[in-house]
C-alpha cells in the first residue's frame, strides 16, 4: 500500500478514489468496524459520499495497524478530533509522513493541523493538503487544484508529486501557517456569507462581506507569520470564493440556516463553527482586529441575533479601505 487515508469521511474517501484512479494502492481506515465492513461489502461509502463507487484497489479496514506501513498517511478527520487522534496513536504514527487534510484551528490549543502533529508526534513529517475542492467534485474526477504545504522543501516536493494526478493538481509551498490559516478562516467567512444570503441581504452585501472577510483573514494570518501571497492563493482567496458562493458548502449552508432562522442537522461537519471561536480567542490574545470572525463566533454561540450582528457590523466607524 502506498497511501493510507485515516478517516472515512467524504474528503478522505474522495482523495482515496482520486489516488487509486491514478494507480496508487490506497487503504482507508474507518474507526467504526461496521462502517468499514459496509464499505467493503458495497464498494461505496454510503454514509459520507453516497453514489460513488470505490475503485477495486481501495481497501477499507478498521484495523489501524494494517495501514501504518504505507509511505504516506492522510489524516482526513474533523479538525477538533485531530489532536486527540494523533496523541492517542503517536507511537504508531512516529516517523511517518502525515498529511493533514482538515481545515480549522483547534479550540483547546489554538493550534493549526501541522503544529498539532509536530507537538503530538515530533518525529513525523507534517504537511497539510488544503484548498478549493468539494469531495463530490474530486470523486467525480472533475479538475481540482489544491495547496500542499510542508515546511521541509524536499519532503513537500515528494508529497506534491506523490499526491498529484492529472486532474488533482497540487501546488506547493513551505508556508504552512498561510495555507492552514487560509483554509481555517475562509470557513468562518463562509458561515457569514451564508447568513447574509439566508437573511435576504443580497449578493452585493455578500461581495462586501467576502472582500472585508478576505482583508480580515489576511490581516490575522500575516500577523501570525503567514505570507500574503499564500493568502491570495488557492488555500486562501481560492477557497474563500468557492465556499462563500456554493450551496455545496456545509459552512455556507449552516450560515444560511442561521440567517433564515431555520434548524440545521448537528451531525454535519461544519468546521467554521468551532474555528470561529478559536480564531476569535486567538486574535484577541494577539491584539488582532477581526470583527466578522468575532460576530460569527457570537452568532454560533447564540450570544447575538442575526439583526444584532448585522447592525453591529454596519455601525462600525467609517475608515479607509
Ligand atoms: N467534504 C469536503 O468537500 C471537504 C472537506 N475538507 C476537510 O476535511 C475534513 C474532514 O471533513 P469530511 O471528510 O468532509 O467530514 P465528514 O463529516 O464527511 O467525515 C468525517 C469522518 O471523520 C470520522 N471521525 C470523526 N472523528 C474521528 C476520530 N476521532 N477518529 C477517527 N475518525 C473520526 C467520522 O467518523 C467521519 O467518517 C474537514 O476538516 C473538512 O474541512 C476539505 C476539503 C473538502
Ligand atoms: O473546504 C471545502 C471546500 O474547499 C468544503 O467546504 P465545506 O466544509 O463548507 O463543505
Amino acid at each position: 500500500m502506498t497511501v493510507a487515508v485515516l478517516g472515512a469521511g467524504a474528503f478522505g474517501t474522495a482523495l482515496a478514489i482520486a489516488l487509486a484512479r491514478n494507480g496508487a494502492e490506497v487503504g482507508i481506515w474507518a474507526r467504526d468496524p461496521a462502517h468499514a465492513a459496509a464499505m467493503q461489502a458495497t464498494g461505496r461509502n454510503d454514509r459520507r459520499l453516497p453514489g460513488v463507487e470505490l475503485p477495486e484497489t481501495v481497501t477499507v479496514s478498521a484495523d489501524l495497524a494494517s495501514f501504518v506501513a504505507a509511505r504516506t498517511l492522510l489524516l482526513a478527520l474533523p479538525m477538533q478530533q485531530l489532536d486527540s487522534f494523533v496523541r492517542s496513536h503517536a507511537a504508531t504514527l512516529a516517523g511517518r509522513s502525515l498529511v493533514a487534510c482538515c481545515k480549522g484551528i483547534d479550540l483547546a490549543t489554538g493550534r493549526g493541523p501541522t503544529a498539532i502533529i509536530a507537538s503530538a508526534c515530533p518525529s513525523a513529517t507534517a504537511a497539510i493538503l488544503t484548498g478549493p475542492s468539494f469531495a463530490a467534485d474530486i470523486a467525480r474526477g472533475l479538475p481540482t487544484a489544491l495547496t500542499l504545504a510542508c515546511a521541509l522543501e524536499r519532503a513537500g516536493a515528494a508529497l506534491q508529486s506523490e499526491l498529484s494526478t492529472p486532474v488533482l493538481r497540487l501546488y506547493r509551498t513551505e508556508d504552512t501557517a498561510g495555507a492552514e490559516l487560509g483554509g481555517a478562516l475562509k470557513n468562518v467567512i463562509a458561515i457569514a456569507a451564508g447568513v447574509v444570503i439566508g437573511a435576504g441581504l443580497g449578493d452585493s452585501a455578500r461581495a462586501a462581506l467576502m472582500t472585508r472577510g478576505f482583508a480580515e483573514m489576511s490581516r490575522m494570518a500575516i500577523a501570525l507569520g503567514a505570507r500574503a501571497e499564500t493568502l491570495a492563493g488557492l488555500s486562501g482567496f481560492g477557497d474563500l470564493v468557492l465556499t462563500c458562493t456554493s450551496a455545496q458548502s456545509r459552512n455556507f449552508r449552516y450560515g444560511h440556516a442561521l440567517g433564515a432562522g431555520e434548524g440545521f442537522d448537528a451531525s454535519v461537519t461544519v468546521e467554521g463553527a468551532a474555528t470561529a471561536e478559536a480564531a476569535s480567542a486567538l486574535a484577541s490574545r494577539s491584539g488582532i482586529d477581526v470583527p466578522v470572525t468575532d460576530m460569527v463566533a457570537a452568532l454560533v454561540r447564540g450570544r447575538v441575533s442575526v439583526p444584532q450582528a448585522v447592525e453591529a457590523l454596519l455601525s462600525r466607524p467609517l475608515k479607509k479601505e
